[in-house]
């Protein structure tokens, strides 16, 4: 499709018997941000390396602003910017210089460059160590804002397709947010972003699509309330079972108000459920509660997290939509 920065074609690798990604296809706009998601070893950093021309595809195509980086991966790099999952070393570098030095790569003046890390150290609130080195036996600096560092060395040039693999590991909430609002910024200046992340419910507020891999395959595609399949006005109950207590859910027809959709994770039950019947499902949960069925519940808006739980094969992960219990009683 023509426009987009990032278009990925029947993309396949595989490491011996392993198939790390299968026939993968994606598109990244200008000004969109897209969401990758996927359970450990999805193939979600197989994809990154490709597409950086880290790896090379074992079939299908990779376009980045129009250049083929499978033939010429030198120049699809520069195109994009890119924060790596592993922590990059910073050693003897501050914050500032290591910003600066990443402006200055991607052709940035020194002032750009200079104006430019300081207000991304602004915008995610690292100023108090904008001048302190990371020393080489991993001191110096946090975890945490080595990560920030790592983001704003990929944000403080403008480039046509920015990478961002986990760029909240080690992040605290505050500052995630304040990273997430930079992300939403990125975008609407124009650039692509491409996002993989395990944060699902923070990533649907900043996101325009996702992509959600499961053992190499897409398995799940479109912006956060297509995939969510449940209507902005749909809310969700979470329940907390008892360690090895029985799930007052496991069979839908056992509640006492539609259910649309149920997933269960381990010892929490999340139940999909519609707006007008938020009273009931109050009244039910509080009784369940009393009855000491439950350890407790949440009602609250319906998030993507249940989606994405039901849309992979993830380990202790079981659901149920209406229809397959209707046929059940
Ligand atoms: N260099 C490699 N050699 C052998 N197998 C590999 C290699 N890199 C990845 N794999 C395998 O390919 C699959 C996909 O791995 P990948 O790192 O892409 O997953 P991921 O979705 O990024 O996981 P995570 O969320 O844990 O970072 C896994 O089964 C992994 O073990």
């Amino acid at each position: 499709m023509g426009g987009a920065v990032l278009e990925v074609d029947n993309l396949t690798r595989r490491f011996g018997a392993v198939v790390a990604n299968d026939g993968i296809g994606l598109r990244v706009r200008p000004g969109e941000v897209v969401g990758l998601l996927g359970h450990n070893g999805a193939g979600k950093t197989t994809l990154v390396s490709q597409v950086v021309g880290l790896l090379r595809p074992e079939d299908g195509s990779i376009r980045v602003a129009g250049t083929d980086a499978v033939a010429e991966p030198a120049t699809a790099r520069r195109a994009v910017a890119l924060q790596p999952q592993a922590q990059a070393p910073l050693d003897g570098l501050t914050p500032k210089m290591a910003i600066e030095i990443a402006g200055r790569l991607r052709g940035m003046s020194r002032a750009d460059a200079r104006a430019g890390a300081r207000a991304l150290a602004d915008e995610l609130d690292i100023g108090e160590w904008f001048d302190r080195p990371a020393t080489p036996d991993g001191g110096g600096l946090s975890g945490g804002v080595r990560r920030l560092t790592a983001f704003a060395m990929a944000a403080v040039a403008p480039v046509p397709l920015i990478v961002l693999d986990e760029p909240t590991n080690d992040v605290d909430a505050a500052r995630r947010r304040r990273l997430w609002k930079v992300v939403r910024r990125l975008g609407d200046e124009g650039a692509g972003v491409l996002l993989v992340t395990h944060n699902v419910t923070e990533a649907e507020r900043v996101v325009d699509a996702l992509v959600i891999l499961d053992h190499g395959k897409v398995v799940a595609a479109g912006s956060p309330s297509r995939l969510r399949g449940s209507s902005d006005a749909d809310l969700q109950l979470e329940l907390s079972l008892h360690p090895d207590g029985e799930d007052p859910s496991e069979s839908l027809a056992q509640a006492p108000i539609p259910i649309n959709r149920r997933v269960r994770v381990g010892r929490r039950v999340l139940l999909t459920l519609a707006a007008v019947d938020a009273e009931a499902a109050v009244a039910w949960a509080t009784a369940l509660r009393r009855t000491e069925r439950i350890d407790g519940y949440s009602l609250a808006p319906a998030t993507l997290e249940d989606a994405y739980l039901a849309a992979t094969s993830s380990a202790n992960t079981n659901t149920t939509t209406r229809t397959e219990d209707a046929a059940d009683v």
